[in-house]
């Protein structure tokens, strides 16, 4: 034998010795005792590769094998046994755990509709329709003209919103929230928080922008990319919540986005809606719903794409001008988002809907200087908007008669709806007209 390969087969030498050594003391095998004899008090000498080890004679091997396999036989059969006294140590234990584990099973779920029931009484409290009112800062074209605001937003005061038109007048309106000029988008997303947070709980909510013309309508729904509004914000947290609750609930989302024009339904995701003129209409479903066959839902994972899909809904948005606004949105925009949930220890479903409305704004026809094309469309929109002020007045007092008899698909929606609203108001105009007169 080479002495390299004498010093690589060593350690199994050495082993072999040592294992031999346990079985003779233990009464093993004569074939042993002569490899041990033979081998037993070589094994140190071979640390070191020596040139004695070429003399030596080919070892007993047969006997050696024996034994090892005989002793890796009897553990193999001691590590069967500790693995079955294991398996069924386990089983004992999950047998004994698994009543304490369905118990907390359902404590935790009755827990969590507990939280859910507590929470969304707590918003019904709060007034299943809440009203804020959002004061704009006065544009720098404003300020150049001299115009001066006619309304004080007094912090301390969050609810109320002080009317001045003339140095002796002065008139308090009451909202339940009212933010002043200095007060940005995440203030007001925060006040939208709850309403957001129930459409994950399986509730329909709606969140939507009422006021005249140029009030910033659009600008708190949509926002601008660098600030952006109620609808990317209301999105974002959903992502948020669905993110925090994944180890319980599996959600899935989808986007619709159309817009009502001059009262006609257009789908706004829909490339070919323009050409092909498809003509949606509002069905009741069977469980009461308001459904909009043929409505293009996208499906949407990541909060980039809903992005990319709110500013597709956005492009193909009817737009015109005021004598107030230059980008003024001649249509009502609505986004739904759909909320899909399946509870993975209850396996409970639910689906809800998300409603993100920005109203066309209302106009004084006498006021301003509108006429041809421009005037239908005021028409209808102060049409629409006066009908939607008479439902939301009768809700809010929770009138038995609800004037749902326009054919109007907003107010189709918000038959099925808690709402929350968001009104805004610009502070040199008219503000009776956008404050007051439905409410
Ligand atoms: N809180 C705000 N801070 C700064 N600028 C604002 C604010 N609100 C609105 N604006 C600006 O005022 C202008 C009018 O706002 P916007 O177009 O959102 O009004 P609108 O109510 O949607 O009008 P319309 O009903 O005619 O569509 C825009 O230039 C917008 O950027």
């Amino acid at each position: 034998m080479a002495s390299e390969e004498a010093v690589e087969e060593q350690p199994a030498l050495e082993e072999g010795v040592v294992e031999a050594e346990a079985a003779v003391a233990g009464g093993e095998g004569e074939a042993l005792r002569s490899f041990l004899e033979e081998f037993g008090d070589q094994a140190d000498d071979c640390i070191i590769p020596s040139p004695r080890l070429k003399g030596i004679a080919t070892p007993d091997c047969p006997a050696a094998l024996q034994f090892l396999g005989a002793r890796y036989n009897s553990l193999m059969e001691k590590h069967n046994s500790l693995m079955e006294k294991y398996e069924q140590q386990v089983a004992k234990c999950a047998e004994e755990c698994a009543p304490r584990f369905d118990g907390l099973k359902n404590k935790y779920t009755v827990e969590c509709a507990e939280r859910r029931r507590l929470y969304n009484e707590l918003i019904e409290l709060r007034g299943n329709i809440r009203v804020f009112c959002r004061c704009r800062p006065l544009s720098s074209d404003e300020i150049s003209r001299g115009c001066s605001s006619v309304v004080e937003v007094d912090p301390s005061q969050e609810m109320d919103l002080q009317f001045i038109p003339t140095e002796k007048e002065r008139k308090t309106f009451k909202f339940d929230h009212v933010f002043g000029p200095a007060d940005d988008q995440e203030a007001v997303f925060a006040e939208s928080l709850p309403v957001v947070r129930s459409v994950m709980d399986g509730f329909n909510v709606c969140i939507f922008a009422y006021g005249q013309t140029g009030t910033g309508k659009t600008f708190t729904m949509e926002g601008v990319p660098e600030n952006r509004g109620v609808n990317y914000r209301a999105l974002e947290e959903l992502f948020r919540i669905s993110e925090e609750r994944s180890s319980s609930i599996s959600y899935s989302f989808g986007v619709s986005i159309l817009e009502v024009y001059n009262e006609k339904i257009r789908d706004l995701l829909d490339d070919n809606s323009e050409q092909t003129s498809k003509r949606l209409d509002i069905k009741q479903s069977a469980d009461g719903a308001q459904e909009v066959p043929g409505l293009v839902e996208a499906p949407i994972s990541t909060i980039d794409g809903v992005w990319e899909k709110l500013k597709a809904g956005a492009r193909n948005r009817s737009v015109g001008s005021t004598s107030v606004n230059e980008l003024s949105s001649r249509s009502h925009s609505l986004v739904r988002v759909t909320v899909t949930s399946e509870h993975l220890v209850t396996g409970e479903r639910s689906r809800s809907h998300m409603w993100l409305v920005d109203l066309a704004g209302s106009e004084r026809l006498a006021k301003t200087e509108v006429e041809g094309e421009r005037l239908k469309e005021a028409k209808f929109i102060n049409k629409s908007l006066s009908a939607l002020g008479d439902v939301i007045a009768a809700l809010a007092s929770k009138n038995a008669h609800i004037p749902y008899r326009s054919v109007l698909f907003i107010i189709h929606m918000l038959q099925h709806l808690p709402c929350s609203v968001t009104k805004r108001s610009i502070p040199q105009l008219s503000l009776t007209t956008t404050l007051c007169c439905q409410m």
